[in-house]
């Protein structure tokens, strides 16, 4: 993709989909258009801005059919922050400490991760020369003169700086070694590193109800205390690869990450409640005030509100919720009222059939049959599908859902496990091209699918 995803229009958004998801052309549409609605209003002046909130997505469908993936990988596409929860995590006895405010806080969480190693990432050279400095100084110290006065650290007297020519001395030599440390000649020798480790000592952990109001002990105190520091013996290759994080969070500005990671959360953020059905209606997950509770309690947040997180107060006006549920049993008008209307969009996702199997399994750029063969090739192991090989499993996966139960596409994971085991097991010792066909399945998956107690296990 060459175009940056605000450029894309929604039909171009589709067809990034497509290239993971199969199928399910309802549910792309729409979410390709609530989140190109949400760039349209970017662009509008403030007062218009306000006016318009943004619609959100119930997707109706049965388990394993791609509503999480289709969710997940816009966010990806679109370098949004990304959480599913479960709607009945909220529902649950004994349930202490978190809230449904809860699911912010974790979004921005996840928000400060993100920008924090993008800002990470644009240091790396700049960390990468300080990983080389702190190692050089290492392996060729600075020459101190033994001091001059007596007990001059105690007193905290500066000493006199050393003297030009060794100073010079040193860096030429640091210079001359700095080649051979980054061509990786010097990976295998062994020096002691000083690690500072930023977290405050054990006991000083974050109390749960403290976190839920928005407050960090821990780093509060993290500014307070002294940093524990730790001299650890390792190989110049780990040395560099321990340090340069660290380097390259010391480069990074942290209030301005919190800045960034505030306005992405509250601009871009995406968040997937799952099992929404097993909170509305009679009969759902937990006793019915309990499941009214949390409806009740999601409104606000849906609606737009201010939540306080540790890293400032988050406005969730614009946030993207996408519900999704199978709703075999309550129907989303047995949600409170108020939450169906901030829920506009439904989406219907259709069950999968046999060629979609077939599909899925071979299709999108991540399909099961490529993870195995890029697998397998690292080994210079060559595994070829037949097309009835593929059927074969697909056939497998369909039927295994209609007698137990359907969990959608991820029964090919299974089944793909089963059939593919003692390959993987065997692998590179035996065969340089194993052929999967239809036989191959068969012998692999015999006796297991036949008998329902073992497949129920098993596959
Ligand atoms: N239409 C599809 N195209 C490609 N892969 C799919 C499709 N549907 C499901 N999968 C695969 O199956 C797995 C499970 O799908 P997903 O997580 O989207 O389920 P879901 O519909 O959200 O169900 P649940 O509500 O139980 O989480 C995913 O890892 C995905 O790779």
């Amino acid at each position: 993709m060459t175009k940056n995803f605000d450029q894309l229009t929604p039909k171009e958004i589709v067809a990034e989909l497509d290239k993971y998801i199969i199928g399910q052309r309802d549910a792309k549409k729409a979410v390709a258009v609530a989140v190109r609605n949400r760039i349209r209003r970017q662009k509008l002046p403030e007062e218009w801005r306000k006016e318009i909130t943004p619609k959100n997505i119930l997707m109706i469908g049965p388990t394993g059919v791609g509503k999480t993936e289709i969710a997940r990988r816009l966010a990806q596409l679109s370098g949004s922050p990304f959480l599913k929860v479960e709607a009945t995590r909220f529902t649950e006895v004994g349930y202490v400490g978190k809230n449904v405010d809860s699911m912010i806080r974790e979004l921005v969480e996840i928000s400060v991760n993100m920008v924090k190693q993008k800002k990470m990432k644009e240091v790396e050279e700049k960390a990468k020369q300080n990983v080389e400095n702190r190692i050089l100084e290492v392996l060729i110290p600075s020459k101190k003169r033994p001091s001059q006065i007596p007990f001059a650290n105690i007193f905290g007297i500066q000493e006199p700086a050393q003297p030009v020519e060794n100073a010079r001395e040193v860096h030429e030599k640091r210079e001359e070694l700095r080649e051979k440390l980054r061509n990786g000649e010097l990976d295998n020798e062994e020096i002691e590193i000083e690690i500072e480790s930023g977290n405050p000592p054990i006991g000083f952990i974050g109390i749960p109800e403290m976190e839920d109001m928005g407050m960090d002990l821990s780093q509060l105190l993290g500014n307070i205390l002294p940093k524990h520091k730790k001299k650890r013996k390792v190989k110049i290759s780990e040395a560099k690869r321990i340090l340069l994080p660290i380097e390259e969070e010391k480069l990074v500005d942290m209030d301005d990450v919190i800045q960034e990671a505030l306005k992405l959360a509250q601009n871009r953020g995406i968040i997937f409640i799952d099992e929404m059905d097993k909170i509305a209606g009679n009969g759902g997950h937990g006793p019915d005030v309990s499941r009214q509770g949390v409806q009740r309690d999601l409104l606000p947040i849906v609606e737009g509100t201010t939540i306080t997180t540790k890293y400032g107060p988050v406005k969730t006006d614009f946030i993207l919720f996408i519900a999704a549920g199978a709703f075999h049993v309550s129907k989303p008008t047995e949600l409170i009222p108020e939450l169906q209307g901030r829920f506009p969009i439904r989406v219907e996702l259709e069950p999968l059939n046999m060629k979609d199997f077939v599909r899925i399994l071979t299709e999108p750029e991540n399909a099961l049959t490529k993870q195995y063969q890029a697998l397998l090739y690292t080994e210079g192991v060559r595994l070829d599908f037949t097309e009835d090989g593929i059927e074969e499993i697909a056939t497998v996966a369909y039927n295994l859902n209609q007698k137990l139960e359907n969990i959608g596409a991820r029964r090919l994971y299974t089944v793909m496990e089963k059939v593919l085991e003692e390959v993987m097991f065997e692998a590179p010792e035996t065969d340089e091209k194993i052929t999967v066909d239809r036989e191959f399945v068969k012998g692999k998956l015999k006796g297991i699918v036949e008998d329902e107690n073992l497949s129920s296990y098993i596959l």
